[in-house]
């Protein structure tokens, strides 16, 4: 019988947008993270490539100045076609053993430990946990194979699969195409595996179904000043005329991992499951792990669209 909590009606009963009486009241800095998150970016190419090319942040940009004409009309019909309803009814759910494992969505400011979690939850058992593997139009490295670290494919048949929707995220960087497709999310997952996907936040839209029965977790920053004790030691990969270094992270960094953090939780906080607030990394890991566990195990709600496939 469909149900309908506070709790649920508050994750699942609001418009995407802030009304504009809402909007008035935003701080000048939350609203333009606001409209910086409606950029499409991608947080899913390996790190080593994503961090080394500076892919990260240079990529909303490059991505705008690059792509075609035809192709970002594409891709705005595809993100304006998505709405939530109002309101939705939640039924129980408890996954029976011949369905695949929910798909776990991993989204939050940049740097506040979306990879890490997602690394360890990986090297806490390979065999159950899996990520997916994005497609380049950039030339294979020697030491690389097909399939493993990228789909290696030709710019043609990559710039004809973002008109037929193959990507959820993509962009461009030092005139290569980078992408995540959905068929690489429903590899992984008929491998009877969980499939681990950091995303942007407005990405969850286009997999909010049946099929993949996201589960989103939001990583949060803690406090500033918990960010700036937990944070001493850790370093984050910068660019520097095309060249990348570490670095410690600044103030700055911190503010504005902050100020997304609320943007984010704003704009999209309805539709997270599962907010873990980074301090402590082994604390958050732990209990990220266990809420994972839980949900492969025990009754829970889902929206009730999503009981039949
Ligand atoms: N709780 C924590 N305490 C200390 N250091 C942390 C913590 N969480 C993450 N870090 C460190 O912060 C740095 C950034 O983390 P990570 O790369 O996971 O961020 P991210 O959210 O994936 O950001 P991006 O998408 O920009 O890579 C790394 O050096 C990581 O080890």
């Amino acid at each position: 019988m469909a149900r309908r909590t506070d709790e649920l009606q508050r994750r699942f009963n609001m418009s995407n947008r802030p009304k504009k009486a809402d909007e008035d009241q935003l701080q000048p800095t939350m609203w333009n993270t606001l409209r910086k998150l409606s950029r499409p970016t991608n947080k899913n190419f390996p790190t080593a490539d994503r961090r080394l090319a500076g892919l990260r942040r240079s990529f909303r940009l490059s991505r705008k100045d690059n792509m075609s004409q035809q192709v970002r009309q594409k891709m705005g019909e595809a993100h304006a076609g998505i709405h939530f309803p109002i309101y939705q009814e939640v039924l129980p759910h408890q996954r029976k053993p011949e369905e695949p494992y929910r798909l776990v969505l991993l989204t939050g400011p940049n740097g506040v430990g979306v990879s890490e979690l997602k690394r360890r939850l990986l090297l806490s058992d390979p065999e159950h946990f899996s990520v997916t593997v994005p497609y380049t139009t950039r030339e294979r490295k020697k030491q690389e194979r097909e399939g493993v670290e990228y789909h290696f494919v030709s710019k043609h048949t990559f710039e004809k699969d973002i008109l037929n929707h193959k990507f959820l995220e993509h962009g461009e960087h030092k005139g290569n195409y980078y992408g995540m497709s959905l068929d690489s999310v429903r590899r992984v997952m008929a491998e009877s595996k969980v499939c681990l996907l950091d995303v942007e936040p407005h990405t969850i839209a286009a997999l909010y179904s049946s099929e993949f029965k996201p589960y989103v977790v939001f990583v949060k920053p803690p406090s500033i000043e918990l960010l700036r004790l937990s944070r001493r030691k850790a370093k984050v990969l910068a660019s520097q005329n095309e060249q990348t270094a570490t670095k410690f992270f600044t103030e700055e960094d911190f503010q504005d991992m902050i100020t997304t953090a609320q943007a984010m939780e704003y704009k999209y906080g309805h539709l997270f499951e599962k907010v873990v607030i980074n301090d402590d990394l082994a604390m958050a890991f732990t209990e990220l792990r266990d809420e994972l566990t839980k949900i492969e195990t025990e009754t829970h709600w889902i929206p009730n669209t999503w009981a039949h496939v």
